[in-house]
């Protein structure tokens, strides 16, 4: 993995061009009403609750009654019908963003073929639509790769461009943390024999397409808790608006039922509950421009909530190519003898590591190399941190400083001097140090080197202002592990962590009650992947890290993770602020409309009404239109989103109930008098 931090501008310039507001707004006109259907409606029942209001009223205008004149009851159904349209407007401007990429993903899927490996090892063509997973394809050059799936042979460049936008081609080869691949994308050279992962239905491209067109999407457990108390307040306001009638009555006068349910209206929280849907696709959508695939809505909202990173050293703080840059022989061991053991231990390690030791040991000087198939390899393992070969009878093996000592049967202090302060050196310098062994005896030290990547330190220094901590995980040792943390400036280091130790940290900080992410790319990640609250995978990773993860990043950009806890904090933030400003709206209406609407029966009630408006007639239709329109000036936050700066939660919250709070009690009074006076100016009431 290899990917550069992203630039913001960068990644602006990549994402997939934002569909314009011209080319959506007629369809989206055109699904307001489909969206009419109480089926469909059901899914925001504060907007079913209006609409029935709606129905209700437009039957009322077919039956006379002296107190009300038709015309007035007229326009009080149709903007009643209003308000559920421009709610369903919202939601379908939200869908139509990602409906267009959609259609263009699956055009992309369409008609592939596929060369399916038969039991006899020849090959048969089949639609790509009829892989299941466990077949074996083989791909050449030139050709799409027909699933999601994991090379099992080969090694090739592949144009990933279709799902990611990134046009340079990427290595994808078996074994090792580059061996998944992606249905849809292209071969440019070489071939690959690929397990297919992924069923009919569940792969990438069919992920990102449910994720795009939302009507398929699932609510989150924090939108079922919202919906809940919309209904709640509903149920409230419901009672109230029929304990007014008896209070008319006393003083001898009498509320129209048209005036009833359209004050019912315009005080239940119809503008979340009309937009509520439409802030959470427009989330999603964000992240899908982000290049960032999820399975769930509720990793976003809870990257939004995020306590604690966890993050890999190799390969998200580092380039993660560590490239080996130096032998050091041990006392007594010849340089000849170092090189041969290492290049022993490394020529069958798949890891970027053991490559990079094979490449430099060529480049000092030709040496014998025994064929790879003589070679009985001992794969590199994150639990035992070493790996080498059986070759010949002989055993050799490379690793890390304790695991190989260990491994040696040695102590700490038996590691010679000369070595000891050689292995310190490269720590200190940020370097891995491996320890090389040929049939039991100590050979020498390798040092590797990584290079932490640009630009990584402001980034951490923008979750701490957040109020996120950082934590570097690494299965190096402390003095690296230590050096590149300083670097970095993380706030906590983890070293020598097993995937065990991966999988306690994130457990005991959630027995804290703290929210966890984690970002990782390799078969060793994916049990902590799938236990952290967000887990983002890396694409270009293995394909059991992409299963484990909640969140899968298309460009494999480890850093892509704060991008998400922004995109997430923006949903809940957003959500956050419609709700304040919906619920203080909808209070301060009470005290807007009531004194106007019985200013004649009780004539007392004249000092409260502050806001002199003309009759009861146009306070309560003035009501319902500003009602109306509120949601409608409200689409574009609800899209767009509240941005968020970087500041800690509870500041956060101030500053919006403030914001938004205020705002919410305040703009009723404003809107409500300016729609009287223009009215009554035009002669409407
Ligand atoms: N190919 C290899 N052969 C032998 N030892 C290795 C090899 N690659 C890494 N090591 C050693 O094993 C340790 C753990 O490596 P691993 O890749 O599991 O770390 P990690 O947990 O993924 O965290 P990070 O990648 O940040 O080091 C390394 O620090 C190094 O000392
Ligand atoms: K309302
Ligand atoms: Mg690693």
């Amino acid at each position: 993995m290899n990917a550069p931090v992203q630039t913001p501008q960068l990644k602006a310039a990549k994402a997939a061009p934002r569909t314009s507001f011209a080319a959506l707004w007629q369809p989206a006109l055109w699904q307001a009403f489909v969206k009419l259907d109480p089926r469909q409606l059901q899914r925001a029942p504060v907007m079913l609750v209006v609409e029935l209001t709606a129905i209700l009223t437009t039957v009322l205008c077919f039956i006379p009654n002296p107190a009300v004149s038709t015309g007035l009851a007229v326009q009080i159904a149709l903007w009643l019908w209003f308000t559920v349209l421009f709610a369903n407007f919202a939601e379908a401007l939200a869908e139509g963003r990602g409906k267009a990429r959609a259609d263009s993903l699956r055009a992309g899927g369409k008609g592939l073929m596929a060369r399916r490996q038969l039991a006899a090892g020849e090959y048969q063509a089949v639609a790509a639509s009829q892989l299941r997973k466990g077949d074996i394809v083989r791909v050449e050059a030139g050709e799409l790769i027909p699933g999601d799936g994991e090379v099992i042979e080969g090694i090739a460049a592949v144009n990933e461009a279709a799902i990611t936008g990134e046009s340079a081609p990427v290595i994808r080869e078996s074994g090792g943390d580059r061996s998944a691949v992606t249905g849809n994308t292209r071969l440019v050279s070489d071939w690959l024999r690929v397990r297919i992962t992924a069923n009919p239905g569940e792969s990438t491209l069919d992920r990102m397409i449910a994720l795009v067109e939302g009507a398929k999407r699932q609510k989150t457990p924090n939108e079922v808790a919202l919906d809940i108390l919309l209904i709640g307040l509903t149920l409230i306001f419901l009672m109230v608006v029929a304990t007014l009638q008896p209070f008319a009555r006393y003083a001898g006068g009498e509320l129209p039922l048209v005036y009833l349910v359209a004050l019912l209206v315009t005080l239940i929280p119809t503008t979340i509950g009309g937009l509520l849907s439409a802030i959470g696709i427009a989330g999603m959508d964000r992240l899908v421009r982000l290049n960032v695939i999820a399975k769930s809505g509720r990793a976003v909202e809870a990257a939004g909530d995020v306590h604690t990173l966890l993050l890999d050293k190799t390969g998200t703080i580092t380039f993660g190519n560590r490239r080996c840059t130096a032998l050091y022989a041990a006392p007594g061991v010849s340089a000849r003898e170092l090189g041969e053991g290492a290049l022993l231990a490394s020529l069958a390690d798949d890891t970027a590591e053991g490559k990079s030791i094979v490449d430099y040991l060529r480049g000092l000087h030709p040496l014998a190399e025994p064929a790879r198939e003589a070679i009985d390899v001992v794969p590199f393992s994150a639990e035992t941190r070493l790996s080498g070969a059986n070759w010949n009878g002989h055993v050799y093996r490379k690793g890390a400083v304790d695991s190989l000592l260990m491994f040696l049967g040695l102590g700490r202090e038996q590691l010679p001097a000369a070595l000891a302060r050689e292995v310190e050196q490269i720590a200190q310098s940020g370097g891995t140090p491996l320890l090389v062994a040929g049939d039991g005896r100590l050979l020498g030290a390798i040092h590797l080197k990584d290079v932490v990547k640009p630009g990584i330190r402001e980034r951490f220094a923008e979750l701490r202002k957040m109020g996120i901590r950082t934590v570097m995980v690494t299965g190096d040792n402390p003095l690296t592990a230590a050096a590149i943390a300083a670097e970095a400036g993380v706030d906590d280091v983890l070293a020598e962590a097993t995937p065990e130790k991966k999988l306690q940290r994130i457990r005991s900080e959630q027995a804290d009650g703290k929210l966890v992410a984690m970002c990782g790319d390799g078969a060793n990640d994916a049990p902590a992947l799938a236990q952290a609250d967000v887990g983002l995978a890396m694409n270009d990773g293995t394909q059991a890290a992409r299963e484990a993860a909640n969140l899968v990043d298309l460009d494999s950009d480890p850093t892509k993770l704060l991008d998400v806890v922004q995109v997430g904090k923006e949903l809940l933030v957003t959500r956050g602020a419609l709700t304040t400003f919906s619920v203080a709206n909808d209070v301060a209406k009470y005290f807007a409309i009531l004194p106007a609407l019985f200013a004649s029966i009780y004539p007392q009630l004249g000092a409260l009404n502050v806001m002199q408006l003309h009759s009861p007639q146009s306070a309560i239709l003035s009501a319902i239109v500003f009602n109306a329109l509120i949601i409608v000036a409200l689409i574009p936050l609800a899209l767009r989103g509240v941005r968020v700066q970087a500041a800690d939660a509870a500041s956060l919250l101030r500053r919006n109930l403030l914001i938004y709070g205020l705002g919410g009690i305040v703009a009723p009074f404003v809107g409500i008098k300016l729609i009287d006076l223009l009215l009554v100016a035009v002669g409407l009431v």
